[in-house]
């Protein structure tokens, strides 16, 4: 498995609030790397700064071997990114955004595939902003994936989801994944790391608490056990 995501002794500040201090880890490609840690520890921030959205006060983020805030767009064409918050236009339809997006990209797209996967169809003319939290969620992780991205950073893809939902989810991550690229995901659930994530990452105050094979980390007490001890503090 080659290295797709390395983030490089990274520090962002927002005035005197230090959400980065200084964390290094990376995520493989072929694999789904879960990145766990307390409100506040700095997750989404790094996503942001991988995404080319932040630029890092210090140290280095590297997305294929690309510095993200310069990255051109044919690097760009390259990465999925899903944010918190979805950042979806609210008077759209999934249809029209969708199809939109999906002519952005050189090439077929995966679009009806996973609307279809992602139960989707039935809202597909309907304003997002009438679409429930989890129904955005999918438009949110739709839009990320239907370009085949080699890396897709994925900000709490699962948060909100009803079970079954998040079962297609998770099944939807391993084959991307399987497929090759990279798939980095922020989660506050030590269920799905354990179930899906291959390695995980826990950040605490902007730092780098363990990043290890999750069977590694897991092994003895239990993921949520050594999550606990490594960010007990903030607990
Ligand atoms: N634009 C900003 N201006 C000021 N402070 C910010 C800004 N963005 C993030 N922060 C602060 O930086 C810290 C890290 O925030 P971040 O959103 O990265 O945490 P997180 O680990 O994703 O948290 P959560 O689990 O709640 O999503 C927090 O204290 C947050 O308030």
């Amino acid at each position: 498995m080659s290295e797709a995501v390395r983030v490089e002794n990274l520090r962002r500040a927002f005035g005197s609030t230090v959400a980065v201090a200084d964390a290094s880890w990376s995520a493989a490609a072929g694999a789904i790397t879960c990145v766990l840690g307390p409100n506040g520890a700095g997750k989404t921030t790094v996503m942001e700064c991988l995404g080319g959205l932040q630029r890092p006060d210090d140290g280095r983020a590297r997305v294929l071997g690309t510095d993200p805030w310069r990255a051109p767009a044919a690097h760009r064409a390259r990465v999925g990114v899903m944010l918190q918050d979805g950042g979806l236009p609210q008077s759209a339809t999934p249809r029209r955004l969708l199809t939109h997006l999906s002519r952005l990209v050189a090439g077929p797209t995966r679009t009806a595939e996973l609307m279809e996967r992602l139960d989707l169809d039935g809202r597909a003319g309907r304003p997002i902003r009438r679409l429930s939290g989890g129904e955005k969620q999918r438009v949110a992780l739709v839009a990320a994936l239907l370009h085949r991205p080699e890396v897709a950073l994925l900000d709490e893809p699962s948060a909100g989801l009803d079970p079954h939902a998040r079962r297609e989810v998770w099944r939807l991550l391993r084959q991307v994944a399987d497929d090759g690229a990279a798939v980095v995901v922020t989660t506050h659930s030590f269920d799905e790391a354990e179930r899906i994530g291959d390695r995980v990452v826990i950040l605490h105050r902007g730092r780098v608490a363990a990043d290890a094979p999750t069977a590694e980390l897991a092994q003895g007490t239990g993921l949520e056990a050594r999550y606990f001890a490594l960010t007990e503090e903030q607990a």
